[in-house]
């Protein structure tokens, strides 16, 4: 019997990814869709595309209290605009929330799947981690499990396809002529995924003081790239056995032996993570690529999904990633 999901933001980029994925899904059937200026539409008027089965569900207005009967709801709402209405969604209906407002939340797991799947088998109520979080944190994981470097002072320079910032946009900076052609840093000092970061890192013991995290608009669609700067002293091929030891039986998670490119994971739910290291200069680079909407949002709320309703984690997200 086929799992019953909706999706509440279905209009948006993350939302429409979920549906992309889900279309294609082998266990789950999309029953229901959500949304607020989109709302009286046709699935078929927001996504030509879309397969001949779905075309005709009209994306109903988003009212938590008037669900269907679902197994599981995916969120992909501005963050701020979930947590109240998630709250009112029966406990019976699994929740994955794209958005940011329960992350580190009592009550939900934060959903790191690629690192931690046995937390999150079974769970109701799962974060999804912030796009920029998904591509450090699976980038840290090995070396802070393995003690290769020190959670103190890591500096985490980040690029961003335009994508990362939704359809709503709603600031000038990502139309086409501001945005191409340029690249801009933002949120300097103050981004909003640092405590995410933070606390992850500091669950695999000591301080995470003296984090930086700066990320930087590049004129792309998709894609995340990070480039992390930590302290410790292992070799490169520390770092990279460490890594190949801790993913090795995880599906996505791909250790390469040069520098990925974020056209690498496009389109996919992959994770690429590789490693440069010299330990005469107590320094260790990571290098993390995601799909900010695959990885970064959509891909890994499926995962979570599967892994929440006890599917195969892989079901539905097996697709080679798009290239060129
Ligand atoms: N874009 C990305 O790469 C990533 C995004 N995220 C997070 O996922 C969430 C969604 O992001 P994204 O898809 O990019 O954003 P978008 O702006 O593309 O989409 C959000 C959608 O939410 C709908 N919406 C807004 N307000 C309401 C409301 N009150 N009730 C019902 N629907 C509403 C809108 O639909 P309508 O057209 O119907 O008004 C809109 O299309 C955000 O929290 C974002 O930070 C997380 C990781 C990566
Ligand atoms: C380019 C761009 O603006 N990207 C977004 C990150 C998208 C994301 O992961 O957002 P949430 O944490 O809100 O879910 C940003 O920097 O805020």
């Amino acid at each position: 019997m086929s799992i019953r999901v909706g999706i509440v933001g279905i209009s948006g980029f993350g939302g429409g990814e979920a549906l992309r994925l889900i279309a294609a899904h082998p266990e789950f059937e999309l029953v229901f869709a959500a949304g607020s200026g989109s709302a009286g539409s046709r699935l078929a008027d927001r996504f030509p595309g879309v397969p001949p089965k779905l075309a005709a569900l009209r994306i109903a207005p988003w009212d938590p209290e008037t669900l269907p009967d679902l197994d599981v709801l995916f969120a992909s709402l501005p963050t701020g605009a979930s947590a109240e209405a998630l709250a009112k969604v029966p406990s019976r209906v699994k929740i994955v929330d794209i958005g940011g407002d329960h992350r580190y939340a009592p009550g939900w797991t934060y959903g790191l799947a690629d690192v931690w799947p046995d937390r999150i088998a079974g769970q109701s109520r799962i974060a999804n981690p912030g796009c920029f979080p998904a591509a450090t944190l699976n980038t840290l994981a090995p070396l802070l499990s393995a003690g290769l470097i020190r959670p103190e002072g890591i500096i985490i320079d980040a690029k961003t396809g335009i994508s990362g910032a939704g359809r709503g946009g709603g600031d000038s900076r990502f139309g086409y002529a501001d945005s191409n052609e340029t690249l801009q840093p933002y949120g300097l000092l103050q981004h909003t995924h640092m405590p995410e970061m933070a606390r992850t890192i500091e669950g695999f013991g000591g301080s995470a003081r003296g984090l930086v995290f700066t990320p930087h608009l590049v004129p792309m669609t998709r894609g995340i790239l990070v480039t992390i700067y930590a302290r410790g002293s292992a070799t490169t091929a520390q770092c990279l056995d460490a890594a190949r030891d801790f993913y090795a039986d995880r599906p996505f998670v791909r250790v390469t032996d040069r520098p990925p490119q974020t056209k690498w994971a496009s389109g996919s739910n992959l994770s690429f993570v590789h490693y440069a290291a010299d330990p005469e200069r107590d320094l260790v680079i990571g290098l993390g690529v995601v799909d900010n909407l695959g990885k970064g949002a959509a891909g890994q709320a499926v995962q979570n999904a599967n892994l929440a309703c006890g599917l195969p984690e892989t079901a539905g997200l097996e697709g080679m990633p798009v290239w060129p």
